[in-house]
C-alpha cells in the first residue's frame, strides 16, 4: 500500500481580484503552493507527490521546485475536479492506495493532520478536517428568516483521503465538478470520517485572506524531544578521572577505549536518543583505533551535529554523577563551563549533579562510575 499526496494547483484564483493566481502568490516568505509541498515531501510516509498546474506555469515551477524522484508536475484541468482526475490518472494508483487531495490554497497544512487522516483511514475509506458550524445559521425565505440547526453541520477542507480505487470510480463514472471530491464518493454510500480540521488549515479564497494567513503562516511552532543516556567506566590504576571535560586528580582512572568521560558519554547518548539516531557505540565503535583515548568532546560535537543537521538544536541538559569519589562537588563549576561551552548553552540551562549510591552496588563499593543524562531539544518546524 502506498500513500500519495495530490496538491491542486491549477484554478485562476479569480476572486481574489488579483493577476497571478493565489497559489503563486509570495505568502510569509514562499510562494503559497510550496508550504503544504513541502510539508508533504519533509513527511517520510508519503511515497510520491503530484502537484497539478496551469499548463502555462509547468515549466517555470518545474525549474524552481525541487522534489527529485518523489515529485511529479502534472497540467491541471479547467474545473478543479478535472484537475483532481488529472492527477489520479497521471499517479496510476493501486486500488488501496491512499490519495491525499490537498487545495495548495490552503498553506496550513500540518503533519499532525496527516497524521489523524492516516489513522482514520484504517478503518474508514474517506478522511477529511473538519470544523464545526460556530455562529448561527440561517435561512432566507422572502422576507423572513429561519434558523437553521448546525448541530450536524460541518466546514469541510482538505487534505481530503481516499483510498484510489474509492476516489478514481467515483470520478470516472462522473464527469461533472464536485465541490470537494467528498462529495463525489458520498453519493457511493463510502464510509467517511471526519477529523478535527484547523483556522489555520483554511482556504485563500479572497484578497483579505492573505494578510490573516500570513500572520499565521509567520507564527511558527517549536516542537520538542526528550532524550536520556546512561554509561558505566570501571577504575583501574592511573592519575584521576575525566568527567564532563574537567580533569580530576584521583587515586585511579577510568577505563575505557576513548577518555571513558562517563559524564559526556551519557549526554552525547541523551541527544542522540532525542533524535532516535541509535546510541554512541554506532556512531563511535570502541573497534575503532581512531578513538583510542579520543577527547570525549569528539563524541559530543559529533551527536551535535547530527542532530542539528536534522533540524534540532539543544536547549538544555542535565546530568547526574553517580560515584562515592572522587568529590564531585568541588568541580562542579568548572564542569559545567565546560559542558556549556562545547554544547553551545548558557550556564543556566546546564546542570550538572552528583550523588552517591549510600556504599551500596559498584559505585558504592568505589568499582567504578555511573552517569545519567537528560537532553532537551527542539526544532522551530
Ligand atoms: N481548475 C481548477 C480549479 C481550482 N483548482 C485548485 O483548487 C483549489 C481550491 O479551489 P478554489 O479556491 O476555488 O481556487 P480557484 O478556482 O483558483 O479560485 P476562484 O474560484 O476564486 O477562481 C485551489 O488550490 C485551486 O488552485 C485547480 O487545481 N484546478
Ligand atoms: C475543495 C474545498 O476547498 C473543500 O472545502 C472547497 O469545496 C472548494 O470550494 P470553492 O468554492 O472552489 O472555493
Amino acid at each position: 500500500m502506498r500513500i500519495h499526496a495530490i496538491i491542486v494547483a491549477a484554478g485562476s484564483g479569480s476572486r481574489t481580484g488579483r493577476k497571478l493566481p493565489k497559489q503563486f502568490e509570495s505568502l510569509a516568505g514562499k510562494p503559497v503552493y510550496r508550504w503544504s509541498l513541502d510539508t508533504f515531501l519533509a513527511d517520510e510516509r508519503i511515497d510520491t507527490v503530484c502537484l497539478v498546474l496551469p499548463a502555462g506555469h509547468l515549466n517555470e515551477i518545474r525549474a524552481e521546485t525541487p522534489g527529485g524522484h518523489r515529485l511529479s508536475l502534472v497540467a491541471g484541468g479547467g474545473e478543479r475536479s478535472e484537475s483532481v482526475r488529472s492527477a489520479v490518472q497521471a499517479l496510476t494508483p493501486a486500488d488501496d492506495d491512499i490519495l491525499l487531495v490537498h487545495d495548495a490554497a490552503r498553506p496550513g497544512l500540518e503533519t499532525d493532520t496527516i497524521t489523524a487522516l492516516l489513522k482514520a483511514m484504517e478503518i474508514h475509506s474517506a478522511a477529511a478536517p473538519a470544523l464545526p458550524m460556530i455562529d448561527a445559521l440561517k435561512r432566507r425565505s422572502g422576507s423572513t428568516l429561519e434558523t437553521v440547526n448546525r448541530s450536524d453541520l460541518y466546514r469541510v477542507q482538505t487534505p481530503q483521503a481516499f483510498r484510489a480505487g474509492v476516489l478514481a470510480s467515483a470520478l470516472s463514472h462522473n464527469g461533472r465538478n464536485f465541490v470537494d471530491d467528498l462529495e463525489a464518493v458520498e453519493a457511493q454510500g463510502a464510509s467517511a470520517a471526519l477529523i478535527e480540521g484547523s483556522e489555520r488549515l483554511s482556504k485563500i479564497t479572497f484578497a483579505s485572506d492573505f494578510d490573516k494567513m500570513g500572520e499565521m503562516m509567520d507564527r511558527q511552532k517549536t516542537e520538542f524531544r526528550f532524550g536520556t543516556g546512561f554509561d558505566v567506566h570501571a577504575f583501574e590504576p592511573g592519575p584521576g578521572v575525566m568527567l564532563c571535560g574537567t580533569f580530576i586528580e584521583h587515586d585511579a582512572r577510568l577505563k575505557g577505549h576513548s577518555d571513558a568521560d562517563a559524564g559526556w558519554h551519557a549526554l552525547t547518548d541523551a541527544i542522540l536518543g532525542a533524535v532516535a539516531l541509535g546510541d554512541i557505540g554506532d556512531h563511535f565503535p570502541p573497534t575503532d583505533h581512531r578513538w583510542k583515548d579520543a577527547d570525549s568532546g569528539v563524541f559530543l560535537r559529533h551527536a551535535i551535529e547530527l542532530a542539528r543537521e536534522k533540524g534540532w538544536e539543544v536547549s538544555h541538559c542535565d546530568v547526574t554523577l553517580i560515584c562515592e569519589s572522587p568529590k564531585i562537588k568541588p568541580h562542579r563549576a568548572e564542569m559545567r563551563r565546560r559542558t556549556a561551552e562545547v554544547v553551545g548553552l548558557a550556564l543556566n540551562a546546564v546542570s550538572i549533579k552528583a550523588t552517591t549510591t549510600e556504599g551500596l552496588g559498584f559505585t558504592g563499593r568505589r568499582e567504578g562510575i555511573a552517569a545519567q543524562a537528560a537532553a532537551t531539544l527542539r526544532k522551530i518546524c
